[in-house]
């Protein structure tokens, strides 16, 4: 059984989803050599933004498959250090959205009304008016930084409040800005002219310090600025310094360049200057979504199925993910039998995408393929992720194409691959949606679903050389579990594909290719 091991806390839901497949471990704060000296035994790993997934613990994790970010940021994991490996790093890119766009709201209110100070006033047995009169937001300026998903439900929602909203996101356009009644502008307006900032973007080399001493003098001594994004975008103590000398009116930040904050004159900036430790997502819903699309993909992975939100592979839409997981299956299958049909060291593989599939997006499709290529001699070294690589490596020659006009069944795949046994070619498709048919072996046309152990022989087409496969595979106890020709022309060459409950025992391929009329055999394990 595989081993998932929890090391933030993490909403039950997402644990029991993993306890479906696995032995899951829970063991939170962990000091990092305690991480590294356990890794070893886990199949998947499972955060939040606690555990920094060091380049350490990735080689350490020798069994690791997968590492599931219970949120949107990995800048907590060395995702090349995991890309290397052949580890899936995957994330919830939505799960949390409403509730970090909920808390920077939250944020710029109690910004705008001291309603932190003023609490902490009145429970200290005070009744302090005078002290306390905010500012509103209505008709003001926002200027977000940073229009994705998260910046997105910020506009909406501050829209509705009567605020005009400026955007700076150099990767949107003007149409999607328009639509969430924004105007987009360069970051140096945006800086003048608003009153509230607010940042909901990456933080990449680029964007680290994008908002330090020359930025905050360019703000108007009104504006404040409110950071639910990461750490380290905005330069600290410029914040703290302008803050206290009043260049801005005021801060609210949720993420820290170093986390959890140590000693910090952030601590001690006043009422102006408001901060909650990393709480943009920590709400019951965001903790159940996170844990319920990362432990599913998690599950998915440990069952052998791709990932809807890996980070380190192309990323697909779910929707078109589900559409394609048949697909993909099916491309892997025939990557994997006709690399063993073909032998060892295949120098080329060739993938040709007919009927509807033609028209989907095709690089998973032959990047499931290459996997299953490889896996044979990689075994579960390969992935995803690697695929790709490892062939590049190997020096395989891909080559793709797509015949949209292909119509024997909805959508087919031939995979052919040229190696050590010379060039062989495997067709298949997928009855009812998602059932895998061999549909053409080398050109001659079957219909067999995939076994676990296969055999294939290419023979010539005679009569009794089936009952001689069949008396031969009974002498050495081998049970066969059905069996089909494939021909073109009567008594020309055929193949059979046989498939057999158990591993063929070592010399019975030598056994067969003595029958005569048998031209060539292979045995195919899946
Ligand atoms: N505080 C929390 O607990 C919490 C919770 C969730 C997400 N986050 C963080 O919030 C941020 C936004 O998350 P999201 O889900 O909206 O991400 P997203 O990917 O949907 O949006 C990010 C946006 O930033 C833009 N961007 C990238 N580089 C930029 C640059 N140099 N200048 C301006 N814009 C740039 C992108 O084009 C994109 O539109 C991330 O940093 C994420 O890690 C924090
Ligand atoms: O795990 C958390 O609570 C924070 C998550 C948040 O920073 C994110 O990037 O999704």
């Amino acid at each position: 059984m595989s081993k998932v091991l929890v090391s933030d806390p993490i909403d039950q839901v997402g644990i029991d989803i993993l306890s479906q497949v696995a032995q899951v471990d829970v063991k939170t704060g962990l000091p990092p050599e305690e991480l590294i000296r356990i890794i070893p035994e886990y199949d998947a790993l499972m955060i939040r933004s606690g555990t920094r997934v060091t380049q350490e613990i990735i080689e350490a994790g020798t069994q690791l498959k997968i590492i599931g970010r219970a949120g949107v940021g990995v800048d907590n994991v060395d995702v090349p250090a995991a890309t290397r490996r052949g580890i899936l790093v995957v994330n919830s890119p939505e799960g949390n959205t409403i509730a970090a766009a909920e808390h920077t709201l939250a944020m710029m209110l109690s910004l705008s009304r001291y309603i932190p100070d003023a609490n902490q006033s009145i429970k200290s047995g005070q009744w302090d008016r005078k002290t306390y009169v905010g500012v509103e937001v209505y008709k003001k300026t926002l200027g977000i930084v940073g229009l994705g998903k998260i910046g997105a439900h910020v506009a909406t929602v501050a829209r509705a409040m009567g605020m005009k909203l400026l955007a700076y996101d150099p990767f949107v356009s003007t149409e999607r800005a328009e639509q969430l009644g924004c105007r987009l502008v360069e970051i140096d307006l945006l800086l003048r002219e608003a009153d509230y900032i607010t940042l909901h973007l990456p933080k990449t080399p680029e964007t680290t310090h994008l908002i330090n001493a020359e930025s905050l003098a360019k703000m108007k001594p009104t504006a404040r600025i409110v950071n639910c994004a990461r750490g380290g975008i905005i330069d600290e103590d410029a914040l703290v310094e302008a803050v206290k000398t009043g260049k801005i009116a005021g801060a609210a930040i949720d993420v820290f360049e170093a986390e959890p904050l140590g000693e910090s004159s952030l601590r001690s900036a006043g009422k102006d200057l408001i901060l909650t430790p990393h709480l943009g997502a920590s709400t019951e819903e965001a903790q159940v979504n996170v844990a319920i699309d990362v432990a599913e993909q998690i599950r998915d992975v440990l069952l052998g199925l791709p990932a809807r939100s890996a980070v380190n592979i192309p990323g697909l839409r779910p929707e078109v993910l589900e559409k394609l997981r048949p697909y993909l299956q099916l491309a892997e299958t025939l990557g994997n039998l006709v690399a063993q049909l073909a032998g060892g060291r295949v120098e080329s593989l060739n993938i040709r995408l007919q009927g509807e599939v033609a028209s989907s997006d095709t690089q998973p499709i032959v990047i499931a393929a290459l996997k299953g290529l490889l896996s044979h001699a990689l075994q579960e070294r390969v992935n995803y992720v690697n695929a790709s690589i490892e062939a590049k490596e190997r020096g395989i020659r891909v080559v793709e194409t797509r015949d949209a006009s292909v119509k024997d069944y909805t959508g087919s795949l031939v995979v052919s691959a040229k190696g050590s046994l010379g060039e062989h070619s495997v067709t298949g498709a997928l009855l009812g949606g998602d059932e895998i048919r061999i549909t053409n072996v080398d050109e001659f046309p079957v219909n067999v679903p995939p076994n676990r152990y296969m055999l294939f022989t290419l023979h010539r087409d005679m009569p009794g050389i089936i009952g001689k496969i069949g008396s031969l595979l009974g002498s050495f106890n081998v049970n066969i579990a059905s069996m089909q020709v494939g021909r073109k022309i009567v008594r020309g060459d055929a193949v059979m594909v046989l498939s057999i409950d158990d591993p063929l025992p070592d010399g019975i391929l030598a056994e067969i290719l003595k029958v005569p009329g048998i031209r060539d055999a292979y045995t195919v394990t899946l």
